[in-house]
């Protein structure tokens, strides 16, 4: 096979993924530049005939699906979903990860929590070994931002994690803001040594909304690199 580039990779994941997927599912559909090429491919595939159900998991993507006519639920018509297709900043060998970084990790987790699996597509610069070097995402209320902000670095210095906790912004100055209408902060913790213990952590803290480390929820990470695919965990 000829070497790939990561967008290559990421396409080549996402149709690997698109195997998975049967008619009359109810699908679980990601955020980013990954999960838009699943989106891209059955796009086509619904044009071609295929009957499923999806729902997406920000605005972003319920735009892209809707330009295809994928049909579109919500989390409320549609509260158990078969399988989700989502992209991942990080992914470790226990297969936890780190998603956020398009902001839309608190709606992709309620949405592969929703799902009976959830199948994460990568490029291979998305294997770590020690999750943390991608700055952790964490959406918090706009009400007392600056003081959620500081008890999310006294709770994660005590989980063994130290860095800059930056409130996101647009390229404009202004905060940026979640679908949900919520602020996000980026930890740089450069290594998180215990990511179960830290989530526990921020979620004990009023103003977080929800983190995106993502623990016991992937069931299979399909992986592609410049030589091909790699497969973690159980795809089926
Ligand atoms: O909020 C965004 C999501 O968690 C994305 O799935 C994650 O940031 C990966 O995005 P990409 O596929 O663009 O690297």
């Amino acid at each position: 096979m000829a070497l790939l580039n990561p967008d290559e990779a990421k396409r080549l994941a996402a149709a690997k993924a698109l195997e998975l997927v049967k008619p009359g599912m109810r699908l679980g559909l990601g955020t980013g530049t990954t999960a838009a090429h699943f989106v891209d491919l059955l796009g086509a595939k619904v044009a071609e005939g295929l009957d499923v159900l999806c729902v997406p998991t920000s605005e972003r993507t319920r735009t892209q699906a809707d330009t295809y006519k994928i049909p579109l639920s919500t989390l409320d018509a549609t509260p158990e979903l078969d399988l989700t297709i989502d992209g991942a900043d990080e992914f470790d060998p226990q297969l936890r990860l780190i998603k956020g970084g398009g902001g839309a990790h608190l709606r992709e987790k309620m949405v592969a929590a929703a799902s009976k699996r959830m199948v994460v597509i990568t490029d291979a610069s998305k294997a770590v070994q020690t999750l943390g070097k991608f700055p952790l995402p964490i959406e918090i209320n706009v009400f007392g931002a600056e003081a959620t902000r500081l008890m999310i670095i006294r709770a994660a210095a005590a989980c063994g994690c130290q860095g800059d906790v930056k409130l996101r912004r647009i390229p404009s100055g202004g905060p940026y803001v979640t679908d949900n209408g919520h602020y996000i902060v980026d930890a740089s913790f450069g290594a998180i040594p215990d990511p179960e213990k830290l989530s526990t952590a921020l979620l004990e803290i009023p103003g977080v909304i929800e983190h995106g480390l993502f623990i016991g929820l992937a069931k299979a990470v399909i992986c592609a690199g410049s030589e091909g695919i790699e497969i973690f965990g159980q795809l089926d």
